[in-house]
């Protein structure tokens, strides 16, 4: 009988392999790109590197698919090292394949060869080169295509065939380097969402490099958030934005309002940040905080500030004017100017708030977390 694709995707499942990178180091001369990172990602797990340009993410997934040589470290898939002191495993032999941002895909060749390419330089034979070609269009939702060539082909659909060509082999783990960063937004947010779909169904590993964080938090299980070589932190999209480790981590991924003051720890679970003005005192949950007493930044998300009557039962509270109020339908975003510090809001844009306005503004002590002081 005639197995589903359903069926297919859920045998196939368990293929995904494991990775584990440990203290990885590339350097370039002077450059020290890659400062000893580790991670490890499981079977089926969705990974992304995000960070800045020039953090080292691409670096590090080219060591991994065996385009680069680390300087120090290794890298093991599904427990076999594949690169480390006096290992070096060709990238066709590592089990891994990669999707590019420019997509690579051949022009002068029609989508069928493009995607039964790697199968063919395996010496496959002719009747599963087919089946595993035409089931990896399948996945891409790409069938009808199988003659058109490469240039007869739209930004969306040349992807998809990259995506296809890199499924067809049945790697252990896939690596996205940026691959939507050349399409439109209103098919980069769809492509988002089928090459989850298809990396779940086919049960995967992916490492997905950008600097989108839309991307990062949208589809990933962990992000690898990256800056200057070095890992700053590697958490579950929530806890990246609900409890950033650093002054970096919580800037990098949304909107912060960051309040710089002396830290102190009030016992039973709390910690009051004062200013060094002493204007204003922001206190918080001290519970996974990432600081200790002394100079510190207390961290609340826009999202969270209320104003009014809401703000009155707030733990935190101050008077503040507003600056500026950007109507944008869904939300207003505003801006309030506390004692000389800015404070940034989303509120419901109904709240009648206009520039000049003096009004309370508060937060919940729930919604306050602690990061270290940087520089
Ligand atoms: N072949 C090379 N020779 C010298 N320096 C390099 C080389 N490749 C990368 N670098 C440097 O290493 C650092 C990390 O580069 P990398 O491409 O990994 O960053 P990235 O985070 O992927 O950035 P982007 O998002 O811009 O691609 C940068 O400072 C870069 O200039």
């Amino acid at each position: 009988m005639e197995a589903t694709l359903q069926q297919q995707a859920t045998a196939k499942s368990a293929r995904g392999s494991s990775l584990v990178v440990r203290d990885l180091v590339v350097r370039y001369g002077e450059v020290e790109a890659v400062s000893g990172i580790s991670f490890a990602a499981e079977p089926g797990d969705f990974i992304t590197l995000l960070g800045p340009s020039g953090c080292g993410k691409s670096t590090t997934l080219r060591c991994i698919a065996g385009l680069e040589t680390p300087s120090g470290g290794t890298i093991a898939i599904d427990g076999r090292t594949v690169a480390g002191p006096g290992v070096e495993v060709p990238p066709e032999r590592r089990g891994i394949n990669m999707v590019f941002q420019s997509y690579a895909i051949w022009p002068h060749m029609s989508v069928f060869d493009n995607v039964a390419y790697g199968l063919r330089g395996r010496g496959a034979n002719p009747r599963l080169v087919r089946e595993r070609t035409l089931e990896a269009l399948e996945l891409v939702g790409l069938p009808h295509l199988e003659n058109r060539f490469g240039t007869e082909l739209s930004g969306g659909q040349q992807q998809r065939v990259a995506v296809a060509r890199a499924v067809v082999t049945r790697p252990g783990v896939i690596l996205f380097d940026e691959p939507l960063s050349n399409l439109d937004a209103g098919l980069r947010e769809r492509m988002r969402e089928e090459l989850l779909e298809l990396q779940r169904q086919v049960g995967l590993t992916a490492l997905y490099v950008t600097h989108d964080q839309t991307e990062a938090m949208s589809m990933s299980d962990r992000v690898v958030l990256m800056n200057h070589g070095v890992i700053e932190q590697a958490d579950p999209p929530r806890q990246l934005y609900r409890r950033p480790a650093s002054m970096f981590a919580a800037s990098f991924v949304g909107n912060a309002n960051l309040v710089r003051g002396r830290l102190t720890d009030l016992g039973s679970g709390a910690g009051r940040l004062a200013t060094a003005s002493g204007d204003i005192a922001v206190v918080g949950e001290l519970e996974h905080t990432a600081a200790g007493e002394g100079d510190a930044v207390a961290v609340f998300r826009p999202e969270n500030v209320v104003v009014g009557d809401a703000a009155e039962a707030m733990e935190n509270r101050w008077i503040g004017q507003v600056v500026q109020a950007a109507y944008l339908g869904p939300r207003t975003d505003v801006t309030f100017e506390v004692a000389g510090q800015p404070i940034r809001a989303v509120l419901h844009p109904e709240e009648p708030v206009e520039p000049g306005d003096r009004v309370t503004v508060g937060v919940a002590a729930s919604h306050v977390h602690f990061v270290p002081a940087e520089g």
